[in-house]
Parts: structure tokens; C-alpha cells; sequence
């Protein structure tokens, strides 16, 4: 099959939600439903682990997963990424969406107004944001445990208000079926892509 190559995204899917709510999860089953020909997943974080690890002389494999190793580097992480973005809001948008070709873009972890505001701003017609929402006792049971500096700051919190969702995925074991809360969005993908296959 030929590879669909388009000039700009067709759409750009935002998502948010705090940690262990599930959007790597969400993400990775949108990736597997639409394929890599469509769709691919930007992670803001990648990048930012990576310059951070080889700064520190860290496994970035290890700060890419949802084991513990990342967790005891979070609070560093994020403060020495805050510092890059104070100095350019746009460093790691501007980063992971370089050579991204596929028509549909899943960015699977926005977490500041600055990161939604750079995709308004670059692809206002193409961007929409959804939200995964999982409840405290669910991502306990994920492994999830309130850290203080971390579950209160604007990487965890920085989203919560002021930002109209296009949809909300809930993420709880009792939740309706995910395939069932995700087939709008994912017709809606599917559509976008056929319409900009070139
Ligand atoms: N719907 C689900 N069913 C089963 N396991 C899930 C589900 N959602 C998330 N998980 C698991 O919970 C953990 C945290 O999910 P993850 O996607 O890494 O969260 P986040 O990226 O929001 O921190 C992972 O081990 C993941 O596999
Ligand atoms: C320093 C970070 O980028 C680390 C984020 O790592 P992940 O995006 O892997 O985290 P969760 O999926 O929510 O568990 C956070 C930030 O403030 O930029």
C-alpha cells in the first residue's frame, strides 16, 4: 500500500489526563485501530527524556515506559523541562512534529495551555483535544499515588480548567467499552485521512 503522504495533518488529536488515567493506553489502541499509514503518536515527552537522560546519563527506554524508574526522575524532569519552555513554550511541539507525515497526529500528552495554544495556533482548523479521565481509585490500582509537587502542579493540574473538550473518555474498569466511547473519534479519523490521501 502506498504511503499517505499529505503537506499538513487532516487532524491532530490533543490528549490530556492525569497520570496512569490511561492515555498511553488510549493512544496506542487509537494507533493499532487506525494503523501507522495513518496515524502516528507524538509524545511532547519523548524528546524531553531524551536530552534529559543524556544529560543525567539515563536509560531513556526506561524513562519512556510506566514502570517506577520514571517516576523517581518525574519532578526533576519536569522542572528541567519547564525550564526549556519558559524559555520557548513551542521547544518540544516544534520537536516531536517535525517530519510527522501521516495525515492524523496523536499527540498523547499535552499538559499546559502553552502546549494546546502552539497547536491552535499552527493548525487551528485541524486541532481538536480530548480528555481521559480515570478516577483516583482506578489509578491507585494502577499504581498511582498522590505525590505532592507533582499531582498538585501545573503538569498534572495545568489542563483541568479553561479547556473545552471535543470528547471525554472515561477510563475506568466499570466505563463503557472504550471501542464504544472512541468510534466517533475514530471515524472521524478515518474520514479526515481518506480525505487527504495524496
Ligand atoms: N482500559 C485499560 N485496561 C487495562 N489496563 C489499562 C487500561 N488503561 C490503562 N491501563 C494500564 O494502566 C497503566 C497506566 O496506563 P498509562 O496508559 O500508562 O497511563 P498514563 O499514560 O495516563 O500515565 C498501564 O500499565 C496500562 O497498561
Ligand atoms: C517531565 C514530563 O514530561 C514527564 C511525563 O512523562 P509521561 O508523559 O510518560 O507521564 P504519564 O504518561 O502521565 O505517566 C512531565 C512534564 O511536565 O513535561
Amino acid at each position: 500500500m502506498a504511503a499517505m503522504v499529505t503537506d499538513t495533518p487532516k487532524l491532530i488529536l490533543l490528549f490530556s489526563g492525569k497520570r496512569k488515567s490511561g492515555k498511553d493506553y488510549i493512544t496506542d489502541l487509537i494507533h493499532k485501530r487506525l494503523g501507522s499509514e495513518v496515524c502516528c503518536i507524538l509524545r511532547l515527552s519523548a524528546p524531553l527524556k531524551e536530552q534529559y537522560a543524556r544529560e543525567r546519563g539515563l536509560d531513556y527506554e526506561e524513562l519512556l515506559g510506566s514502570g517506577q524508574y520514571k517516576e523517581q526522575y518525574r519532578a526533576d524532569m519536569i522542572a528541567w523541562g519547564e525550564r526549556r519552555r519558559t524559555q520557548d513554550p513551542g521547544f518540544f511541539c516544534r520537536l516531536v512534529t517535525r517530519g510527522a507525515t501521516q495525515p492524523v497526529w496523536i499527540v498523547s500528552d499535552a499538559r499546559r495551555l502553552s502546549d494546546l495554544q502552539w497547536f491552535w495556533r499552527e493548525y487551528p482548523s485541524q486541532s481538536r483535544c480530548v480528555r481521559v479521565e480515570a478516577s483516583e481509585d482506578t489509578r491507585r490500582d494502577r499504581g498511582w499515588e498522590f505525590t505532592p509537587g507533582i499531582d498538585d502542579a501545573e503538569s498534572e493540574c495545568g489542563l483541568d480548567h479553561g479547556v473545552h473538550f471535543d470528547w471525554v473518555i472515561c477510563n475506568d474498569s466499570d466505563a463503557s467499552p472504550l471501542e464504544e466511547q472512541l468510534q466517533g473519534l475514530l471515524a472521524l479519523a478515518q474520514d479526515k485521512a481518506r480525505a487527504g490521501v495524496s
